[in-house]
């Protein structure tokens, strides 16, 4: 592609987003904390779980990304002079709240959570916040705003992954159809650490080091209406000093290509070869052009094959083209078959190999159905789809008080999936003998770590019935201090580590929970004593109704 890709030592400046800091919170987090304060509540010692109770996408899986902005979100937290003046102004309360708010830190936090790039799955904590009352109430919002949607679109990136196979680069293209600046910005990030291959966002690639891809857009072709508009006509060969008249030398081929492809010269659009020979002076070595301005078969191809072959003639390989509407199945196929026929005939072996990009309005099910009628595309772009999670917009994730004061709280509700699992707890991944991912087991505190070729009972956390014996042959456990007395207590891997581990983390999850269409559910369960507790709880916390 035309832009060069960046070194692969470069791994970003790993700024945060300025924008995400203490006041990035609902106001009722900012009046609750006062109620807090006005009752002498707002240190009482709090645990709450943040997590998720469905998998997007009507999938079985969902990739953990969000947790470094976390991290700095604490590190950074507190109330600027500024801040604390402008809530007076929406606050007419006393002075020493004030006081109390400007004097707040994370200090006093802990934060548990999963490792970022981690594949997780409903109900389950991402994160344990634990912490004075106030504190960790006024972290709600920003917590959950940071983990949403990082969570969804790399966990949409990875299924757009899973559909395009582990052999097709996929580039994320998002940049103008994303939800404002930070939306294109954490789309960028996130897409990448699901397993995307490069953006087109430069100051994503500058921020995080996420290689930078291009091509050229529809503007550069019809920016030129004759070859006359070329000002140079002339091009260097790569080995020496000679300069030739390029456009005399694409004239020749055009002649000689259009009895060998069998098209019509006088058919061919002049603008579009004008403009394929200026790209082609701009990016010798890196010629990638747009083919379907005008005709894909009758004037983009035939065009692209006369720059590429005259490329050639001076030592230089073009690298391929783009495809932006149209039937791409059918027509990248026609297309290579193009590259193919002249390979042979010039016997230009990387001809046949040039790269086929296709973009224009892609999603997840646009791939599944290019791979069932066969196709020849190389790379996709993709943008709307992909960065606006156009098929689902929010993953839900929510974040429950699970226990104040050592006392376990519950959240009830009518619908039994809503209910939280109350109290502090751990949380494991146990794996069968081959490496697959069984099920992820919750327990109390107090209770004994499972071990390695112990049978342990798994209990679904609401169903009566459902439970499972599992000896693992191996056993994780989710969660790890991040943040703790003021500091950073593991550390937080570059980008690049953390889309490594999503592949590994995904490897580890049987295909039929990953498949597209009706995947199985992973099993998350609960042991036999946090069962019974939950439904004690439940029991005891449910108001009995009176029939009359
Ligand atoms: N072989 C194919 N199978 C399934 N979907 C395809 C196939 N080829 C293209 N598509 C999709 O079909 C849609 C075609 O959209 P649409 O008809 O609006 O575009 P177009 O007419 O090809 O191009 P333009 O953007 O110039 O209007 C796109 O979403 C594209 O990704
Ligand atoms: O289709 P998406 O998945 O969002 O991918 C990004 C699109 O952005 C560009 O189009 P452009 O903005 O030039 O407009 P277009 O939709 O008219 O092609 C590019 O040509 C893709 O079509
Ligand atoms: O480089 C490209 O081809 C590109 C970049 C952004 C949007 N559409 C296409
Ligand atoms: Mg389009």
């Amino acid at each position: 592609m035309s832009a060069a890709s960046s070194t692969p030592v470069y791994t970003g400046t790993r700024e945060s987003n300025g924008v995400i800091r203490a006041l990035l919170t609902d106001l009722y987090q900012i009046t609750m904390a006062y109620a807090y304060w006005k009752s002498d509540k707002m240190d009482d010692k709090s645990v709450f779980d943040l997590y998720f109770r469905r998998n997007p996408f009507k999938g079985e899986y969902t990739l953990f990304a969000g947790l470094e902005e976390c991290v700095k979100l604490l590190q950074n937290f507190s109330f600027s002079e500024s801040d604390i003046n402008y809530l007076k102004t929406v606050m007419p309360v006393e002075q020493e709240f004030f006081d109390y708010l400007a004097g707040l830190s994370a200090k006093d936090v802990t934060l548990l959570a999963v490792d970022e790039g981690t594949v997780v799955f409903p109900k389950v904590p991402l994160l344990t916040v634990e912490g004075p009352l106030a504190v960790v109430q006024l972290l709600e919002t920003p917590l959950l705003n940071l983990i949403n949607y990082a969570s969804l679109v790399a966990t949409n990136a990875m299924r757009f992954r899973m559909a395009a196979g582990s052999s097709k680069s996929l580039l994320e293209f998002g940049l103008r159809r994303a939800q404002g600046p930070d939306g294109g910005l954490s789309a960028s990030r996130y897409c990448y650490m699901g397993g995307f291959d490069g953006t087109s966002n430069a100051l994503a690639g500058k921020m995080f080091g996420i290689p930078l891809r291009g091509t050229h857009a529809h503007a550069f072709v019809t920016s030129y209406s004759s070859l006359r508009e070329i000002k140079s006509r002339k091009l260097k060969r790569k080995e020496g000093s000679e300069e030739v008249d390029f456009v005399d030398l694409c004239l020749k081929w055009q002649t000689q290509l259009a009895s060998d492809m069998s098209f019509l010269a006088d058919q061919v659009g002049e603008g579009e070869l004008a403009a394929f020979i200026a790209y082609a002076q701009a990016f010798p070595d890196n010629m990638l052009a747009l083919i379907d301005t005008y005709d894909v078969l009758r004037s983009g191809l035939p065009n692209f094959c006369t720059v590429a072959m005259a490329l050639h003639e001076l030592g230089y390989q073009a690298r391929g083209i783009r495809l932006d509407s149209g039937d791409l199945a059918y027509l990248s196929s026609v297309v290579r078959a193009v590259f193919c026929k002249l390979a042979k005939q010039y016997q230009l072996a990387w001809f046949e190999k040039l790269t086929i990009v296709a973009s224009n309005d892609i999603n997840e099910d646009t791939i599944l159905s290019l791979n069932t009628q066969g196709h020849d595309i190389d790379s996709f772009g993709i943008g709307t789809h992909l960065v606006t999670c156009q098929k689902q917009p929010a993953l839900g994730c929510v974040f429950k008080l699970v226990e104040v004061n050592g006392q376990p709280t519950m959240k009830l509700s009518e619908d039994v999936e809503k209910v939280s699992i109350p109290g502090k707890k751990r949380a494991y991944r146990l794996f069968g003998a081959d490496g697959t991912a069984l099920v992820d087991l919750m327990l109390q505190m107090e209770e004994d770590v499972p071990s390695v070729g112990q049978r342990t009972l798994c209990r679904h956390p609401t169903q009566e019935s459902k439970r499972a014996y599992v000896s693992p042959a191996r056993i994780d456990l989710l969660h790890h201090e991040y943040w703790k007395n003021g500091k950073i207590m593991k550390e937080l891997p570059p980008l690049g580590d953390l889309r490594k581990r999503a592949f590994e983390s995904m490897q580890t999850l049987r295909q039929d929970h990953k498949r597209a269409l009706n995947p199985t559910p992973y099993k998350v369960s609960v042991t036999s004593s946090l069962y019974t507790f939950i439904h004690d709880l439940w029991l005891q916390n449910a108001p009995i109704g009176e029939l009359s």
